[in-house]
């Protein structure tokens, strides 16, 4: 077994599956470390009400719904269908099954998707060669590569390569750099940290001058998700592997986004009353009781949040269908704005 800890006298425990490698939703390799000392004492979690659960899924779904009104109106009015072209490279089945639903959700919306597979040793060239013909592409408004990349690549290289008008993941270092600026606007917002801003407007969750902690400081979801917050009028603390009282700040927080790719290390003791919370973490733990041997669980532990926040979103079903949703909104703000279609 890779590595296995138990919390005893709760749901909370972690025990990754050995036989499994997968990589989180922008966490980068070293993800936050806390000693044994942050266990939760759940005597000390008095509250017995529920929180209210967001629902990732049916958001996205809806979300969907209204996309595929937007693009038919497209079509028929000005006879243009926005088109996402997505470069895979190499042969992770956890990349290949996101390709997968990427490409299906678009087909579900009347996007065309183009899809280009390269094998796991291809050059940076061969790849920086198909994201120029996709540049060069008027019919493809969005250009994505999946990430992460295999190690022998230059991630900023590739991503630099992209066209900011068509860089719909958001990662261009000027979108980046504008989404960080008062008074400048990116082209596009990275699909998770947008999906998570998208599910606290939804479910109505006031962001101005609330206290928020993004748990993590990766760019593709936690460094976006806290400048986004800020924009949003919050005050902002970022927790990460080296800060040397994470609970103690985020026991502060209302809004809590935990983006750190560490099965259930946020415990209930940790949580204020009443916070929201949005989980990005998608964690495999094992489970016998599973058909596959294991279950996925969030960077929170849920059953604990659940009695003592006053919102939480599962794993799965919270934000991770939402990255989806938000990567077909931004191919069709592409194509609308290149085609100036209101
Ligand atoms: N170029 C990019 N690469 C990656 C991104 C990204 O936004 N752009 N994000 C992740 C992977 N990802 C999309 O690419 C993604 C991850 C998870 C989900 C999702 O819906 N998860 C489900 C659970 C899935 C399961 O059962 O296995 C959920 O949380 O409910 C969607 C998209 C890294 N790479």
């Amino acid at each position: 077994m890779a590595s296995s800890v138990f919390f005893t006298h709760s749901h909370c425990y972690s025990s990754k599956p050995s036989s499994l490698v997968f990589r989180q939703v922008g966490v980068g390799p070293t993800s936050l470390r806390f000693s044994s000392s942050h266990v939760a004492s759940v005597a000390a979690m008095t509250m017995d009400s529920s929180a209210k659960v967001i629902d990732g899924k049916s958001v996205a779904k809806q979300i969907r719904d209204e996309i595929t009104a937007e693009v038919s109106r497209m079509r028929e009015s000005i006879g243009v269908i926005p088109g996402l072209a997505v470069i895979l490279v190499g042969d992770r089945k956890d990349s290949a099954t996101y390709v997968r639903n990427k490409k299906k959700a678009c087909e579900s919306v009347g996007i065309n998707s183009l899809e280009a597979n390269l094998p796991e040793d291809s050059t940076e060239e061969e790849v920086l060669n198909y994201i120029a013909g996709y540049n060069d592409d008027p019919s493809v408004h969005g250009i994505l590569v999946q990430l992460p990349l295999p190690s022998h690549m230059n991630e900023q290289n590739i991503l630099n390569a992209v066209r900011i008008e068509k860089d719909v993941d958001g990662f261009h270092p000027l979108n980046i750099g504008r989404l960080a600026m008062r008074g400048r606007e990116p082209l596009f917002v990275p699909c998770t940290p947008k999906g998570c801003i998208e599910l606290l407007h939804r479910y109505n969750v006031s962001i101005k001058g609330k206290r928020a902690v993004v748990i993590g400081r990766s760019n593709i979801v936690g460094m976006p998700a806290a400048l986004l917050l800020q924009r949003e009028d919050a005050t902002v603390s970022i927790v990460h592997s080296r800060t040397s009282n994470p609970e103690e700040i985020i026991r502060q927080a209302d809004i809590i986004i935990a983006a750190v790719g560490q099965a259930n290390m946020v415990r209930g003791s940790w949580i204020k009353p009443g916070a929201v919370i949005i989980d990005v973490g998608i964690n495999p733990v094992e489970d016998p009781n599973s058909p596959r041997g294991y279950k996925l669980v969030g960077d929170v532990c849920y059953e604990e949040a659940i009695r003592i926040a006053s919102a939480v979103t599962p794993v799965p079903g919270g934000v991770g269908p939402m990255t989806i949703a938000m990567l077909l909104q931004n191919t069709l703000i592409s194509a609308k704005r290149v085609h100036h279609f209101e």
